[in-house]
């Protein structure tokens, strides 16, 4: 197995003071999905914008220890964070579609790479609205506000949106906790499509989910990574006696 992200003794301070992450060493592989289990306030979210700085956007914030990602230290000073958020893409737990165009929300990346030509344009925003199983649904109105779509449609235009620029790695922070089940189930069928291209990390809420669509998954408990190992033995046959206490829901 590859490893597509290895976090190394990774602390993370909000504000230089309150300390999140504590002593984190963890391997995403690549081509699997990994998900980021525990109870509320445990660090999965704050550990999931580690791994593309989405925290450098606040001051203040610090990071210590190392992220390897294409041989590299992610949290170099000399990393550049629009590229490295190409690689490593970020889907939220509210879908975020900008208030333009659906082909211009898709587009969007593309351009900021320097892509104009029309017809490359229009070939890539298709194969990603295909690859995010939106095509059908929107091929005849490209040129509506995205802003029209239900949310599930939005969140999969977010998906869409994020794979246009072919990243290596997709984040994603809860992305169903605000859509209804058909919709989740369409965006977990298509997780599961998506990993044969790109490495994925989620952050659930939902154990079911993450014993559904993850190969490997993380259980995070104050700060800290408890235990990590594959689904299947971390939901029947965990290490540690805290990650058994959580997934048969004696706290959470
Ligand atoms: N912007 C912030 N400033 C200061 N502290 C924060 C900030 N965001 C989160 N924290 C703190 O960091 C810790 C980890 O929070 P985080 O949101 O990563 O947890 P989580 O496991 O994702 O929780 P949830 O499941 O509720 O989303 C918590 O103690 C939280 O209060």
């Amino acid at each position: 197995m590859k490893v597509e992200i290895e976090i190394r003794n990774l602390n993370f301070y909000y504000a230089g003071k309150i300390h999140a992450l504590k002593n984190i060493n963890l391997q995403i592989q690549k081509n699997k999905v990994t998900a980021l289990i525990g109870p509320s306030g445990c660090g999965k979210t704050t550990l999931l914008r580690c791994l593309n700085r989405i925290h450098d956007l606040y001051p203040g914030n610090r990071y210590e220890g190392e992220i390897i990602f294409e041989g590299k230290n992610i949290l170099a000073r000399e990393i550049d964070l629009i590229e490295l958020r190409s690689r490593i893409g970020m889907v939220f737990q509210k879908p975020t579609p900008f208030p333009m165009s659906i082909f211009d929300n898709v587009a969007y990346g593309l351009r900021l790479r320097g892509i104009k030509n029309k017809k490359e344009l229009q070939e890539r925003v298709e194969k990603a609205l295909k690859e995010a199983a939106l095509w059908e649904e929107v091929k005849d109105k490209l040129n509506q506000s995205a802003l029209g779509l239900s949310g599930g449609q939005q969140q999969r235009l977010c998906i869409a949106r994020a794979i246009a620029v072919e990243p290596e790695v997709l984040l994603f922070d809860e992305p169903t906790s605000a859509l209804d089940p058909i919709s989740t189930g369409k965006i977990e069928d298509l997780i599961i499509q998506l990993k044969s291209k790109i490495t994925i990390v989620i952050v659930t809420h939902n154990m079911q989910q993450a014993a559904r669509i993850s190969d490997q998954t993380a259980f995070m408990y104050l700060g800290e990574l408890i235990e990590i190992g594959s689904t299947e033995k971390i939901f029947t046959n965990p290490e540690k006696k805290l990650t058994e206490e959580y997934i048969t829901g004696r706290f959470g």
